[in-house]
């Protein structure tokens, strides 16, 4: 049984009204030690460490690459297109005092599992070790089961799983040599519930959590490792750009206002606080996302049949053409149990 021992909740400035605000974003800790304080380091704990970041060309891990720079992180960038990679580079040299050998930029497909062992020696060759990996290269789905074909699900599995995997087995083999290192997996709030439209998504995540939280139990005899899993919620990116649909030729015409959700920044500041506290499971949203994740954690029932309905809507949503989170505020305001 998972037990809840430390709850934090972010109070903030808000900018438009001035006022101390509640920001709803929480860490949800699963600790073994219970009087440890969660977050007693701040993100400035990574300055001079080596951090190896996946998906760094958009989104979270291009903002990752941005506060880590200017934290003093030395890094590692990894992504597909070496273009957009260099983009990122030049802006975190421009915004922090790293200097050009301190970013290394790395073209790396995570889908092509025979050149991780390579990756992995570039970048232990460049700065002599790796600190921290940070897996966050991943796509999302919007398609209902019926209509997806099956390659697309194997896609799925085959980046956000076992490209995910791939790579921490040669990362880990060097930390384990170290007998230190944190392993830092972007999953998701998906990867506690389910949701209609990205059933192959939320099994990617859910698997992402089985394993490392299985793996973590494996490296009891390597205190100094940590295996650190973030569960955002929705937050501002290009995932809804780049996901799978129901056939892997097809892109979504349609992607959305994203103004509701979780400023990329305050969710990668979250994600560095975590990881500077070791923190085992961090769930990173807003409310009314973060409620729901607490239904599907405590009281099931109440979460399948919440689902159940706002599903409904939101499959409506996709194939009238609008693309909907699953929870719609006034929905949510009058269908949430307090
Ligand atoms: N944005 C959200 O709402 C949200 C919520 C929960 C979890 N996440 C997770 O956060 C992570 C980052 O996503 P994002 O929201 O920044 O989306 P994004 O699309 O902006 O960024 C995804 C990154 O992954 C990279 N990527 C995709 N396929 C790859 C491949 N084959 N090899 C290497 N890199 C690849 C992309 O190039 C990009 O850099 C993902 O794992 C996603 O599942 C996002």
């Amino acid at each position: 049984m998972n037990v809840c021992l430390s709850l934090k909740w972010d109070k903030e400035t808000d900018t438009r009204t001035g006022r101390r605000v509640n920001k709803g974003s929480l860490t949800n800790v699963h600790n073994s030690t219970w009087n440890k304080t969660v977050t007693s380091h701040t993100e400035t704990e990574l300055r001079g460490k080596v951090v190896w970041v996946t998906g760094a060309s958009s989104g979270i891990g291009e903002e990752l690459a941005y506060q880590l720079s200017k934290i003093g992180a030395f890094l590692a960038i990894s992504a597909r297109r070496e273009d957009e990679l260099e983009r990122v580079k030049k802006k975190c040299l421009q915004i922090s005092n790293l200097t050009e050998k301190d970013i290394l930029v790395l073209r790396l497909d995570l889908t092509d599992r025979s050149s991780h062992e390579a990756a992995t020696n570039s970048v232990i060759k460049h700065f002599g070790k790796i600190d921290v990996l940070v897996n966050n290269g991943g796509r999302s789905q919007r398609s209902l089961f019926m209509d997806t074909n099956l390659d697309v699900y194997s896609a799925i599995m085959e980046l956000n799983y076992l490209g995910t995997i791939s790579l921490t087995k040669h990362v880990l083999k060097h930390m384990i040599e170290r007998k230190r290192g944190k392993i830092v997996t972007v999953s998701s709030v998906m990867g506690i519930m389910g949701a209609p439209l990205a059933s192959g998504y939320c099994a990617s995540k859910h698997a992402l959590q089985g394993f490392f939280n299985s793996l973590r139990t494996e490296l009891t005899d390597y205190p100094e490792i940590s295996i650190i899993n973030i569960c955002p919620g929705p937050v501002q990116s290009k995932i809804i750009q780049n996901v799978f649909t129901e056939n892997l030729a097809k892109s979504l015409e349609n992607s959305g206002d994203q103004s509701h959700k979780m400023p990329t920044n305050r969710c990668v500041r979250l994600t560095l606080v975590s990881t500077a506290n070791d923190l085992k499971e961090a769930w990173i949203s807003d409310h009314p996302y973060l409620a729901v994740c607490y239904l599907w954690q405590y009281a099931p029932t109440w979460a399948w049949w919440l689902m159940n309905r706002m599903g409904k809507r939101r499959i409506q949503n996709f194939k009238s053409g609008v693309v909907s989170l699953f929870l719609s505020p006034p929905l949510t305001c009058v269908s949430l149990p307090c």
